[in-house]
């Protein structure tokens, strides 16, 4: 029985160390995302994107049995840090090209 919770346990921590590696990729899109919107003059800010990804997070939590509000949460805060990042990337930017 031990052993069972030590071999579920080791899948878990392989799950997580997945997680982390798609939220850093997933982050480090952020700087790109910004650079762009940045030269098009366009908002970081893109409620009907947000709108499309939450319906898109919803419908493939239905897909894979995940609670909905649980995925949403999720993606709120993963949204949210991705608009921080891009802020935070604009503001050293500007402040290294203010330096020049
Ligand atoms: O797709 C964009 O335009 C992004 O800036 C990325 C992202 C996201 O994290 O998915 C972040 C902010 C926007 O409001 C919408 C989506």
């Amino acid at each position: 029985m031990i052993e069972k919770l030590a071999e579920i346990r080791k899948k878990i921590d392989e799950i997580d160390s997945q997680i982390l590696k798609l939220i850093a990729e997933r982050n480090s899109l952020a700087k790109d995302v910004a650079k762009i919107k940045n030269e098009l003059g366009i908002p970081i800010n893109d409620p009907d994107r947000e709108k499309y990804i939450y319906n898109r997070i919803r419908k493939l939590c239905k897909e894979h049995n995940v609670d909905e509000d649980i995925g949403i949460k999720i993606f709120q805060i993963l949204i949210e840090h991705n608009k921080f990042l891009q802020k935070k990337y604009l503001q050293e930017t500007q402040h290294k090209n203010k330096k020049l």
